[in-house]
């Protein structure tokens, strides 16, 4: 693993580094946040957050605002990137923001020539994950959040693999791929046109049909001045399902906010707090 930048931030660290990864087979770049306590060596647990379209490992961490709550709750913060890279790495045929580079949808593709490297999801669930309690202070406690393409994946992750984290939450979520533009796009594409294969990558598809005997809490934020609402975000879709089986999601719609991290900073102390609180 190869360290490209450390910076001090309200006594802890963020940090970025670069390591060659198996699962995607190609260099991944991920970030880390290590409140202050980590210093001493103490061990935290840790929040992994997935960012959305056309997004890197930064924007979280240069956007958000977290560091100073996560700091005082001695949580650590791990944002890998959204897409594995590089000159062999394919990407949108077009060169669009929705699909290939900035946008691997945490799924593991199956369709060439995106299958030998769009691994994102057993990267998430287990590579990274690994790589982090093996270099770093943390304890074995995770969360999942994330935004829009990220808010999918936390919800997608975080359902399918309830065990291994004790909260899930995410801003501005795309709830039902297989039913909007963007995922119908990255679906195809990656999964091509077989939509059975489709269902496990799809939040309001999992809690529609399976059945969860510990459920995890789930906080979803979403302003309802966010352009892509009616189009690709579609939150009453998985807010349906979830009171269907009664599964334990707080909801709350923000008036005036958009799509933007100006949205993400108004609330990520409020989503800190609240996994937090299930650690
Ligand atoms: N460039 C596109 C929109 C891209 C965009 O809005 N990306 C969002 C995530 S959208 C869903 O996954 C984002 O987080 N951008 C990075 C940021 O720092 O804001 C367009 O022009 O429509």
């Amino acid at each position: 693993m190869e360290l490209v930048a450390s910076n001090k931030v309200v006594g802890g660290w963020h940090k970025r580094y670069r390591h060659a990864s198996t699962t995607t087979q190609c260099d991944m770049t991920f970030a880390v946040f290590l409140p202050e306590i980590t210093n001493t060596g103490q061990k935290v647990p840790v929040l992994y957050w997935l960012s959305g379209l056309t997004c890197t490992d930064e924007n979280f961490m240069q956007k958000a605002g977290a560091f100073k709550v996560a700091n005082e709750l001695g949580i650590a913060i791990v944002a890998p990137d959204t897409s594995p890279r590089g000159d062999n790495v394919p990407d949108d045929p077009k060169g669009d923001y929705d699909f290939g580079l900035g946008a691997g949808f945490y799924l593991n593709a199956t369709m060439p020539p995106f299958d030998k490297h769009y691994q994102m999801y057993d990267y998430v669930v287990t590579e990274l994950p690994q790589l982090i309690k093996s270099h770093f202070p943390v304890t074995q406690q995770q969360a999942i959040s994330g935004h829009s393409m990220g808010g999918h994946g936390a919800l997608t992750i975080g359902l399918r693999n309830i065990e291994q984290y004790s909260s899930i939450s995410a801003f501005s979520p795309i709830v039902h791929p297989q039913q909007c533009p963007w995922g119908i796009k990255a679906f195809t594409g990656y999964l091509g046109i077989d939509t059975k294969t489709w269902q496990k990558y799809d939040a309001t598809a999992l809690m529609s049909t399976n059945e969860f005997e510990q459920p995890i809490p789930i906080l979803i934020d979403q302003g309802d001045a966010d352009g892509f609402l009616d189009e690709q975000l579609q939150p009453w879709h998985l807010q349906k399902a979830a009171e269907h089986i009664n599964y334990p999601l707080t909801f709350n719609m923000r008036e005036g906010y958009d799509h933007s991290y100006f949205f993400i900073s108004s609330f990520i102390d409020e989503h800190l707090r609240f996994h937090a609180s299930h650690f």
